[in-house]
């Protein structure tokens, strides 16, 4: 993931001086900046979910062909509270039969063994950001860049420590990684520390605008 001269923008508010960054296979980015600095706007920009203004994003080049290479997970999770676990997954991940043999595997990596059939508005919020993450544990190079909108909030020390060791485990892969997080983390990591791009500025100048944003 190459990004050049972008620009942190949400709505007509600009957010940051143009950045630069590239995240090389086998690395982790972890994005840092105070409450509204443009965090989950970054990633959602990377994710494609917001138009890019003001500058450009490049997958690489030998991304595979067959597959979307990136897997997003949010702030809000994307999870339906008034389905199961496990239909949360099947829903999220369109279990195929490779996936649907690694679901155990990734329940018990999550510590949500048992609660396979538990509708997901009876989780702590900790649980329920498990559910989110079991993606982690059921995507493959398949899914080569996780962009990961705080994935630690609400997470004991044992599940933070799991999470480290999978995001290590996908690198060593070959996988790159793009999160957002107020805490430490302690494995090898690129920052990004959006206090050092900061701008707050209404856009006036159109010219920054997308074609989406001027229709
Ligand atoms: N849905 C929205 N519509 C318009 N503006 C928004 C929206 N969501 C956030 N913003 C504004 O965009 C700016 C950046 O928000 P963003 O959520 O990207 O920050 P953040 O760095 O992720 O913050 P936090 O650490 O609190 O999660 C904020 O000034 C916020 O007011």
């Amino acid at each position: 993931m190459i990004a050049k001269n972008l620009q942190i923008v949400r709505g007509d508010l600009l957010l940051s001086d143009p950045l630069d960054f590239t995240v090389e296979s086998g690395q982790i980015l972890h994005v840092q900046g105070h409450n509204g600095a443009g965090k989950t706007t970054l990633l959602m920009m990377l994710a494609g979910l917001l138009p890019v203004v003001g500058g450009s994003t490049l997958l690489w080049a030998d991304a595979k062909p067959s597959a979307w290479p990136v897997l997003y997970i949010g702030h809000r999770m994307g999870i339906n509270s008034t389905l199961s676990v496990r239909q949360n997954l099947e829903f999220l991940h369109a279990l195929n039969s490779e996936t649907l043999i690694q679901l155990p595997s990734a329940l018990e990596a999550v510590g949500l063994v048992g609660y396979e059939d538990t509708p997901v508005a009876q989780l702590s919020s900790g649980q329920k950001r498990r559910v989110a993450l079991a993606r982690l544990w059921l995507t493959s190079l398949s899914s080569e860049l996780w962009l990961l909108d705080e994935p630690l909030t609400a997470l004991d020390q044992v599940m933070v420590e799991r999470l480290c060791q999978q995001l290590q485990a996908h690198t060593k892969r070959g996988g790159r990684v793009i999160l957002t997080s107020h805490q430490s983390l302690t494995i090898p990591c690129q920052i990004l520390n959006l206090a050092e791009y900061s701008a707050s500025a209404f856009i006036e100048d159109d010219s920054l605008l997308s074609n989406e944003d001027r229709i």
